[in-house]
């Protein structure tokens, strides 16, 4: 999880593939890393093993074993490749069932709002229940197989132990040779019959470390050109973004520059002002063109508060003493409020704990703006949730954290385009930049 939050945006996958992968992909992984590689491995060494001992003893069973050891595996190749459709399309109908209840959890409020949550019953019905078809099939063709290889291997065993029965009566090989070479038969046998019952177990997990591997490769070189500079000025030059799977690029041929101070970027809904913060703060690699920044830290529309303390959102980015706390809370008007909470800044927030305002949220993310060493500030509409006076508190915020640092804001503000060092505005009609 950890990993993919690291990667650009455009690299990580969808998030219905992400939580299958993320719950039971990683799960599919021990019965295939635990249990049917060691059988595989026990598949290669046993039998020859014991086939070498049965030539030693007994010649003809050996040569019974190796004419019909051969079927099994050939069998087993068959049965994985006829079911490998199967697991692909298991696998699909999960990740449908997944992204679907993540997306209906998502949108619930504004289903209940329009009376429309009971009908997200039957949806999911139908998705669970395309996805119980799928993996009843997988399961039908775990039995037959096992069945089949079973079978398979009681023949051959029983092949060799009639041979030997009609030997010993013929009185052509010793009661201690038939024995031994009727016992040491299924050990031939038995490696290869695991390998194909832990096959159907393991199939998921095989398709999971498909996928996973690829996403594990070295993170460096990712984005190399947000790494390694020491300045604190912005450049953007000839940037051009697509996002993916669109056709037309939201950016086009742009070319930014922004120094210390406050620099603010307008424009209308949709021109790409927010994909432009993404792109300068690394979380997005641009299709085209390059972005010189140093670390940077971004204040999104909607700030991501952890599940815990007050201090511990304060905190996402680094330890800080208690007095520093204090005072970006106070900087954003927000001190007040805390210090009335039952804990204060142990105060528990989210599902089992105090619910804060947008607007609350949006300045506690200010305050972890101010709080954070990083010499670059992007904020996106920063001031979108607040009131009059709110807005002027953020603003005077905002132009404080501005005489320590290079401060990039979005925002549909006039207040903060009057007080900004710097104003860039998006142009969708011409695809360029004016300042
Ligand atoms: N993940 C995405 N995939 C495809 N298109 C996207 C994605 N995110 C945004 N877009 C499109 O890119 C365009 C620019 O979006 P962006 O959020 O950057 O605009 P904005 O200028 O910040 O708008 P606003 O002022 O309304 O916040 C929009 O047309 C939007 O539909």
């Amino acid at each position: 999880m950890v990993r993919w939050l690291s990667l650009p945006a455009d690299d990580r996958p969808a998030p219905d593939a992400a939580v299958t992968l993320a719950a039971q992909g990683t799960a599919t992984v021990e019965p295939y890393a635990a249990r049917f590689l060691p059988a595989l491995v026990h598949a290669a060494v046993v039998p020859v093993l014991a086939l070498a001992a049965l030539v030693w003893v007994d010649w003809l069973s050996a040569l019974i074993v190796v004419l019909t050891l051969p079927l099994l595996p050939f069998f087993a190749a068959l049965i994985g490749k006829t079911t490998q459709a199967d697991t692909d399309r298991r696998w699909a109908a999960l990740s449908a069932l997944s992204g679907h209840f993540v997306d209906v959890m998502r949108g619930l409020p504004t289903l209940v709002t329009y009376g429309r949550a009971e009908r997200q019953v039957d949806v999911i019905g139908e998705v669970s229940q395309r996805h119980r078809r799928a993996t009843m099939r997988t399961l039908k063709l775990a039995f037959l197989s096992s069945a089949a290889l079973e079978l398979l291997a009681s023949i051959s065993v029983a092949i060799v132990a009639v041979t030997v029965g009609l030997r010993l009566t013929h009185g052509t090989i010793p009661l201690m040779t038939g024995l031994v070479a009727i016992l040491l038969a299924p050990e031939a046998y038995w490696p290869i019959r695991r390998v194909g019952a832990e096959f159907h177990a393991a199939a998921d997990g095989a398709e999971a470390i498909a996928t996973l591997l690829p996403q594990l490769r070295p993170l460096d070189g990712v984005v190399p050109e947000y790494r390694g500079r020491s300045s604190v000025d912005v450049r953007a030059e000839g940037l051009s973004y697509t996002h993916p799977g669109a056709h037309r690029p939201v950016l086009t041929d742009l070319t930014l520059s922004a120094g210390p101070g406050l620099t603010v970027i307008t424009g209308p809904s949709g021109a790409g002002k927010s994909t432009l913060l993404d792109l300068l703060a690394g979380i997005r690699r641009p299709t085209e063109g390059q972005v010189h920044t140093s670390r940077a830290h971004l204040v999104t529309q909607r700030p991501f508060l952890p599940a815990g303390t007050i201090r511990a959102a304060l905190t996402v980015g680094g330890e800080a003493p208690d007095d520093a706390l204090w005072s970006a809370l106070r900087a954003v008007e927000l001190d007040g409020f805390v210090a009335a909470l039952p804990s204060a800044l142990a105060t528990s927030l989210g599902d089992e704990g105090f619910g804060l305002s947008a607007g609350q949220r949006a300045r506690l993310a200010i305050a972890r703006a101010i709080l954070s060493d990083a010499p670059i500030q992007l904020l996106d509409e920063p001031t979108a949730h607040l009131d009059a006076h709110a807005c002027e508190v953020v603003h005077s915020a905002i132009t404080q954290l501005a005489q320590r640092h290079t401060v990039i804001v979005v925002t549909h503000r006039t207040e903060l385009v009057a007080l900004a060092d710097h104003h860039v505005h998006l142009d969708p009609a011409t695809e360029k930049v004016a300042r």
